[in-house]
C-alpha cells in the first residue's frame, strides 16, 4: 500500500523491538457483527475483544491509538467503524513507529542467515512475527490471484494479470526455496513451513503492509481499514513525530464504516496484491505490448532506431522482475474528442515508427528528433496518410484485445451461477470486474484514436485502415 508523507524529514532513530501477544484465537472471535446501538452477546464480546486489543496496542505504543474508532465486521471482513461522530480534518488514528512491524524486527541470528537478495515482503512474511501474521485471515478467506486454480485463472487469460500471476507464483517459489532452509533451522520459532504457508504469509503481507521509510511495515489497527478508491484519506507518515496517522477526509456519523484509499490501484493490482476488485475502478488500465512485425522489410533499421531512442524499455513487474519489451500502459480516456490524456505519447511515437514504409521516412524522423528535443516521432507525421496508418495500427491492436475480452466476458456471462460454490462465484465476479474495467479503458482509447484519425481523413483516406472496426460488446459500459 502507498503511504503519504506528512512531514518529509527523515528520522535517524532506530526501531525498537515490539512484542505482540498471541492473537490467534481472539482475532477469529473479532469477526462478528458490530452495530453500535445493539448489544447482543456476540457484539458485547466483540467490543470487549476490540477494547482488549486496543489496550494491548496502547501499552506497546505508550500512547492512545484511537478514541473514535472501533473494530467490527462488514462485507469486507474486519473493518473500523466510527464509535463517535467524526469531523472532517480530525486525526482518527495514530500508530507510533515503535508499534509497527518491519523486517528490522527479524532476530539477529535469522538475519545473518538470510541472503541479501531476498526481497522485503518475503523477509517480513517470516520476520519472527509469524504468530501475528498467522492470526490474520486464513488462506481459505483470501482470494489473491496467486491462490486461484488453473481453471479460475483461465477466466482472466486475456488480461496481463494472467502472466503476472504466473510470474509472481514462480517468484514466491524461488524466494521460498532460499528462505525455507533458513526457517528449518528455527523449528521452535516457525514449525513446519510449507510452500503454501509461505504463500499465505506473503499474501498477508502484500495485502496489509505499507511501503514506508522503514521499508515494508505492518501497522496494527490501521490494517483493519478497508479500501475505497474514491476516498481522499490515506495513511500518512509523520517522520518527525515517528507516527503513522489517518486524517478523516469527511464527517462520519457513529456506526459508519471508515475507509481509506490504499493507493491509486487498478483492479489488476487489487486482485494480485489484495484479493478483491471494485465493480467500477477509475484507476483501471491496460498494458499494450507492441512489436515490429518480423516480416517488416525495415525491421533492422526500425529496431536500430528504436534501440537508440531507448526502446525496448524495461518495465518492473509485480514480482519485482524486469521485462524488456515495448510495453505501454494505457489509461481511460475521458473524452473521445478531447486531448486523449491516457494514450501515452510514447505509444503513438512507436506506432509512427512502425508505420514507416521507406528508409527516407525513417531518416526524416531521425532528423526531426535531432532538430527538436531529441525525442523520436513525437509530432504528427507530415503525411496525413502515414499519420492515419500509424493510429490504425494502434486501433487494430486494441480491437484485437477488445474482441478477446468480449469473448471472455460472454463466457463468464454463460457461467451457470447454480453450478458455483461461494468461492467460485466470488472469483467469477472478480474476473468480470477486472475484464469489464480493462474493456472500458480499451474502448475509450479506441474511440479516441478512431476520432483522431477520422478527423484527419478525407473520404478516400478513411478507408486506409484495413480492418472493419465494429464494437459489439458483452461488457458493461458499452461506448454505443
Ligand atoms: C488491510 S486489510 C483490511 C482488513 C480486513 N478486512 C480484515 O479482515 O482483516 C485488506 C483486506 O481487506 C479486504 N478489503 C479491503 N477493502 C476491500 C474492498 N473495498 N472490497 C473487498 N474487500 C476489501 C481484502 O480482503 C483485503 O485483502
Amino acid at each position: 500500500m502507498q503511504v503519504g508523507v506528512r512531514i518529509a524529514r527523515l528520522s535517524s532513530s532506530r526501531f525498537r523491538s515490539p512484542h505482540f501477544p498471541l492473537l490467534s484465537t481472539t482475532s477469529r472471535r473479532l469477526r462478528c457483527n458490530l452495530s453500535p446501538s445493539a448489544a447482543s452477546p456476540e457484539e458485547c464480546e466483540l467490543n470487549e475483544e476490540s477494547d482488549k486489543f486496543l489496550r494491548w496496542l496502547r501499552q506497546k505504543a505508550g500512547s492512545e491509538i484511537s478514541s473514535v474508532l472501533s473494530l467490527g465486521n462488514s462485507i469486507y471482513g474486519r473493518s473500523l467503524f466510527a464509535s463517535k461522530n467524526i469531523k472532517s480534518g480530525e486525526c482518527i488514528l495514530k500508530v507510533p513507529y515503535i508499534a509497527q512491524i518491519t523486517s528490522e524486527n527479524i532476530s539477529r541470528e535469522i538475519k545473518l542467515l538470510l541472503p541479501r537478495d531476498i526481497e522485503n515482503v518475503s523477509r517480513l512474511a517470516y520476520s519472527g512475527w509469524a504468530t501475528y501474521v498467522n492470526s490474520l485471515p486464513s488462506i481459505d478467506e483470501m482470494h489473491n490471484a496467486i491462490f486461484w486454480s488453473k481453471d479460475e485463472l483461465e477466466l482472466v487469460r486475456d488480461s496481463a494479470i494472467y502472466q503476472e500471476t504466473i510470474n509472481l507464483q514462480a517468484h514466491i517459489k524461488k524466494e521460498y526455496s532460499v528462505l525455507g532452509p533458513v526457517l528449518e533451522q528455527f523449528p521452535y520459532d516457525f514449525g513446519d513451513v510449507h510452500l503454501m504457508d509461505f504463500m499465505h504469509a506473503y499474501a498477508l503481507v502484500t495485502s496489509r503492509a505499507w511501503d514506508t521509510s522503514k521499508g515494508v511495515s505492518l501497522i496494527p489497527f490501521a490494517d483493519f481499514l478497508n479500501h475505497d478508491g474514491t476516498c481522499d484519506a490515506v495513511l500518512l507518515s509523520d517522520v518527525h513525530e515517528e507516527i503513522s496517522e489517518v486524517i478523516a477526509d469527511r464527517d462520519y456519523a457513529v456506526g459508519e464504516q471508515v475507509m481509506i484509499r490504499y493507493g491509486k490501484f487498478s483492479n489488476a493490482t487489487l486482485l494480485l496484491d489484495f484479493g478483491f476488485t471494485l465493480p467500477y475502478n477509475k484507476y483501471d488500465q491496460v498494458q499494450l505490448l507492441m512489436d515490429i512485425p518480423s516480416h517488416d522489410p525495415l525491421y533492422g533499421m526500425k529496431s536500430e532506431i528504436l534501440k537508440k531512442h531507448c526502446w525496448p524499455r524495461t518495465t518492473t513487474n509485480a514480482d519485482k522482475s524486469n521485462t524488456s519489451g515495448n510495453s505501454f500502459v494505457v489509461k481511460e480516456v475521458k473524452s473521445a474528442i478531447g486531448k486523449g490524456k491516457g494514450i501515452p505519447q510514447a505509444l503513438r511515437a512507436f506506432a509512427r515508427v512502425l508505420s514507416a514504409t521507406s528508409v527516407e521516412e525513417l531518416q526524416s524522423l531521425i532528423t526531426e528528433a535531432t532538430e527538436n528535443d531529441g525525442r523520436l516521432a513525437r509530432r504528427p507525421l507530415k503525411s496525413n496518410e502515414r499519420e492515419i496508418q500509424a493510429h490504425c495500427i494502434l486501433c487494430s491492436r486494441l480491437l484485437h484485445m477488445i474482441q478477446g475480452h468480449d469473448v471472455a466476458l460472454k463466457k463468464l456471462k454463460s457461467v451457470d451461477a447454480s453450478d458455483c460454490n461461494g468461492r467460485q462465484s466470488l472469483r467469477t465476479r472478480m474476473a468480470r470486474d477486472l475484464l469489464n474495467g480493462e474493456l472500458r479503458v480499451m474502448k475509450s482509447a479506441y474511440a479516441w484514436l478512431t476520432n483522431y484519425y477520422t478527423s484527419l481523413s478525407v473520404p478516400k483516406e478513411a478507408s486506409l485502415c484495413s480492418e472493419e472496426f465494429s464494437l459489439t460488446s458483452a461488457g458493461d459500459g458499452e461506448l454505443g
